[in-house]
């Protein structure tokens, strides 16, 4: 049984139609690139995988289990602009990604100390030890960066959600960022889901690089038909593809 399993999503805002059609299927550990047109729903299918909006129609499903109806511990999400509290320091902000989902957001006693221990190990492993006490305004980018993704980390998701994490990056932070990622992710076996805008990226990072695109285009009505995954690369194995998406379109040639 697969680890993540998208099985026919549809989205639509409205009479807008985003998605459809959507399946797929993601082993535990496996990096997922996914690219595609600006609007396409990239961000809308993170979304979903999120469970912070249901999908129209069809199924997301982990380890089998019941679609989610709200965001949990086992996901984790960093988005391109960096969601860490500039009112706190870096320590502060670890020890606060521990009590997100406590009923009056603070930890107090033995769970206070066991969060602190947990931010400090993190830090190590983010490399931001000597700058614990500072505020996030203080650091460079790829660092708030880190820290951000130190942030979603410190509850263990098993699934970590990456919208863009790199785009705001100059290019030589956002190699190292690349190696810091592929460190932890080889640590902790996480799944991950990547959007981004950058093919080499997707392709460097990625097992596997989905392409959304919309198969059906109506010049009359462009909202008519939503977008689905026209392609599925195996990254590993010189970009071959592992889906047949024509079996899901046969009267279609994709070009
Ligand atoms: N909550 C919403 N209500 C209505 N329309 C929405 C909503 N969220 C997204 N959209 C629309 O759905 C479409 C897909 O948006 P989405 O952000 O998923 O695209 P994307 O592929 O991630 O785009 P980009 O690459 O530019 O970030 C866009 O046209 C957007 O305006």
């Amino acid at each position: 049984m697969s680890f993540v399993s998208v099985t026919n999503v549809w989205q639509r805002y409205g009479n807008r139609s985003i998605l459809e059609r959507v399946n797929v299927a993601v082993d535990e550990a496996e990096f997922i690139s996914i690219v595609g047109a600006s609007g396409c729903g990239k961000s809308t299918f993170l979304r979903m995988l999120l469970a912070e909006e249901r999908p129209h129609k069809g199924d997301i499903s982990i380890e089998g289990g019941e679609t989610a109806v709200e965001p949990n511990r086992e996901r984790g999400v960093v988005f391109q602009k960096y969601s860490v509290f500039p009112h706190l320091t870096v320590r502060e902000n670890l020890i606060a990604a521990e009590s997100f989902d406590k009923p009056f957001g603070r930890l107090r006693g033995t769970a206070r100390k066991q969060a602190e221990q947990r931010a400090d190990t993190m830090l190590e492993r983010i490399g931001l030890n000597h700058v614990a006490q500072q505020y996030p305004a203080s650091l460079s980018g790829g660092m708030q960066q880190r820290l951000a993704i130190g942030q979603a980390m410190t509850a263990k998701p098993r699934i970590l959600l990456l919208d863009e994490p790199f785009g705001a990056l100059d290019p030589g932070t956002r190699l190292q960022m690349h190696d810091f990622l592929l460190e932890l992710r080889d640590e902790t076996n996480m799944t991950v889901f990547m959007v981004t805008h950058d093919l080499d990226e997707a392709f460097k990072l990625g097992d596997r690089v989905l392409v959304f695109d919309k198969p059906r285009w109506d010049p009359q009505d462009p909202g008519l038909f939503g977008a689905t995954i026209t392609y599925d690369f195996d990254a590993r194995n010189k970009g071959m593809p592992f889906q047949d998406i024509l079996d899901q379109y046969p009267s279609l040639s994709l070009g």
